[in-house]
């Protein structure tokens, strides 16, 4: 039973805690943005607030997609993406990226454990994550992108260019990779605090 009083603002069930879209890159594209990798600008990953590589809870390699005019596209897209997820579910209050695009690699061996994207200092403007497939899910083993939905585990979609966007204090983390190599794309949209 629903106790209402009037605060103002209809009531809207439209939340996920994920929700993902497939077909906003074509494979060439997502073939350009892997051809962008270049191993003299990757870093070992950290952990934001940290500073320093934390191999507990994270093992990959990072690198970031600069926000010139010729990767404005994928800026573009994937802006336009959550603007139409958030109008749908949401309703965060959102300024926009904070932070270049991050290409992530992950071979064997490496993984993310559970974590949130949102936290204390930097992080905590986070509002919106977004990942994209960029491997084939033959390519690789292991390496899901997992979310914890009460006590259940769910493993997100695998297929090469799906996108997968969740509120940022939503815990995730992907499995060790045990064979190949896995590739994504991770874009954190920022606003202001929740209110
Ligand atoms: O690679 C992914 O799909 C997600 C990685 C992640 O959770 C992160 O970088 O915060
Ligand atoms: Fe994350």
């Amino acid at each position: 039973m629903a106790i209402n009083y009037s605060f103002g603002l209809p009531l809207k069930h439209n939340f996920a805690e994920y929700i993902y879209y497939q077909g906003l890159f074509l494979p060439h594209e997502i073939d350009r943005i892997l051809s962008f990798w270049d191993d003299s600008k990757t870093i070992e990953a950290t952990v934001s607030g940290k500073g320093k590589p934390d191999e507990e809870l994270r093992k990959s390699s990072v690198m970031f997609i600069d926000h010139i005019p010729e990767n404005e596209w994928i800026y573009k897209k994937l802006a336009d993406l959550a603007m139409h997820c958030n109008n749908e579910r949401y309703w965060f209050d959102l300024l926009g990226f904070h932070q270049e695009l991050q290409l992530t690699r992950y071979s064997e061996g490496d993984f993310f454990d559970w974590h949130l994207d949102f936290g204390a200092g930097e992080i905590s403007a986070r509002k919106l994550s977004m990942t994209i497939q960029l491997s084939d899910p033959d390519e690789y083993e292991g390496g899901d992108l997992q979310f914890m939905i009460n006590q259940k585990v769910v493993s997100a979609p695998r297929e090469k260019g799906t996108i997968i966007i969740f509120p940022s204090f939503i815990i995730h983390r992907v499995t060790p990779i045990t064979k190949g190599t896995r590739q994504s794309i991770v874009g954190w949209v920022s606003g202001p605090p929740y209110r």
